[in-house]
């Protein structure tokens, strides 16, 4: 079966998140104070996140990214993936993660059938990445990729917010990264989701990342897979990795989206951006699976063409990132 929706787009990736929780407070994603944490009887339990992963894979969903929040602080995450990776019709289970617990979880998760780890990792100097996560301990990372890459993950994808005047003198050190380490390096372009008014001035265009890699390497394309995101993807020569570059502000890549969002507690969405969402819970509660299938057709039928966030709007929406999932 397949999801089409009103665009003619194939809508086979669903992005679950698990919790709302975190072990670390980026800047980017959450205000300091404020963001009202999901009561636990609101969080959806693994066998109504189960249910909903089933009825999405029935549908025409070919991969699940579990992300959060921080995923891998809700306990029992990992005898969850491991149910996940079990759908039948699933073809790839991959994560979403800062990484701090990679260390004591890497193996675990690799056995749980996880495929692949995208890792958020924004500075490689301790203090600016203390500053940037509010507290984060940059080791841990450092030593929760090794942990993984022992455990047998591909190559992992790291994902850098780049903010100006914060970590964007850090760019040709993460390529320099990418000529040592078979790393997927991918630049992000901030979203002003927490309602900030200086995230003009934050927010990095594309444009001009390549241009500035561009002035000092020798730049190759790579191409893009068929489930591969929205990232634009190049190499510099001479490097083990690659490079992307995820234009989620200047972009447009909304004509190629794929993706579906269900967040911890059961709320649809059908873009990143779309306000309130779609309730699963009525429906959970009504215990027909059937009837949450069409719902998801139902979500997938209403999708957004794109996003509206615009030099003028972007105010208007903010939200706390930990929430959605990313
Ligand atoms: N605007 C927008 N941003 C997205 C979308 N999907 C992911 N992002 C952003 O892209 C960044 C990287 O997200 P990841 O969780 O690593 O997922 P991804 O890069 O889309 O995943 P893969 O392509 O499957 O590796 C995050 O900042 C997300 O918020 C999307 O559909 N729209
Ligand atoms: C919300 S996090 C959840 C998963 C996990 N805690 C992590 O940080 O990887 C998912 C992704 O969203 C990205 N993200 C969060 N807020 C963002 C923002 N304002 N602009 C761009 N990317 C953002 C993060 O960098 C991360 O790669
Ligand atoms: S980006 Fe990830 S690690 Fe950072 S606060 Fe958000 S959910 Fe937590
Ligand atoms: S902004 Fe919305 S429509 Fe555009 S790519 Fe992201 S989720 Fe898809």
């Amino acid at each position: 079966m397949a999801l089409i929706d009103t665009y003619g787009r194939r809508i086979n990736y669903l992005r679950l998140s698990v919790t709302d929780r975190c072990n670390l407070r980026c800047r980017y994603c959450m205000p300091e104070e404020g963001v009202e944490k999901l009561d636990h009887s609101q969080v959806l339990s693994y066998a109504d996140l189960l249910r909903i992963s089933t009825e999405a894979v029935a549908a025409g969903i070919e991969k699940i990214r579990v992300t959060g929040g921080e995923p891998l602080v809700r306990k029992g995450i990992i005898s969850f993936l491991e149910r996940l990776g079990a759908l039948p019709g699933l073809k790839e289970l991959v994560l979403t993660t800062n990484g701090l617990l990679l260390k004591e979880m890497a193996q675990g998760l690799r056995e749980a059938g996880v495929q692949r780890l995208n890792i958020s990792l924004d500075s490689l100097k301790p203090e600016t990445f203390a500053a940037i996560t509010r507290g984060g301990e940059l080791k841990r990372v450092l030593d929760g990729l090794e942990a993984a890459e022992k455990a047998g993950f591909p190559p992992h994808k790291i994902n850098v917010v780049v903010m100006r005047g914060v970590n964007d003198d850090e760019i040709l050190d993460f390529v320099e990264l990418t000529m040592k380490r078979p790393y997927a390096v991918r630049f992000i372009e901030y979203m002003p989701t927490c309602g900030d008014a200086d995230w003009r001035e934050l927010c990095v265009p594309g444009a001009e990342i390549r241009e500035r890699i561009g002035e000092r390497y020798l730049i190759e394309e790579v191409s893009n897979s068929e489930l591969s995101g929205p990232s634009k993807n190049f190499k510099v020569q001479g490097a083990q990795g690659s490079l992307g570059i995820i234009t989620a502000m200047t972009g447009h890549f909304c004509n190629g989206c794929n993706r579906l969002r269900v967040t911890a507690s059961g709320i649809a969405k059908g873009c990143l951006f779309s306000g309130d969402g779609v309730d699963l819970r009525p429906v959970l509660a009504t215990g027909d699976d059937a009837l949450l299938r069409q719902e998801v057709q139902r979500i997938v039928a209403a999708k957004p063409g794109r996003h509206e966030v615009t030099d003028e709007g972007a105010e208007t929406v903010p939200f706390a990132m930990s929430r959605v999932g990313g």
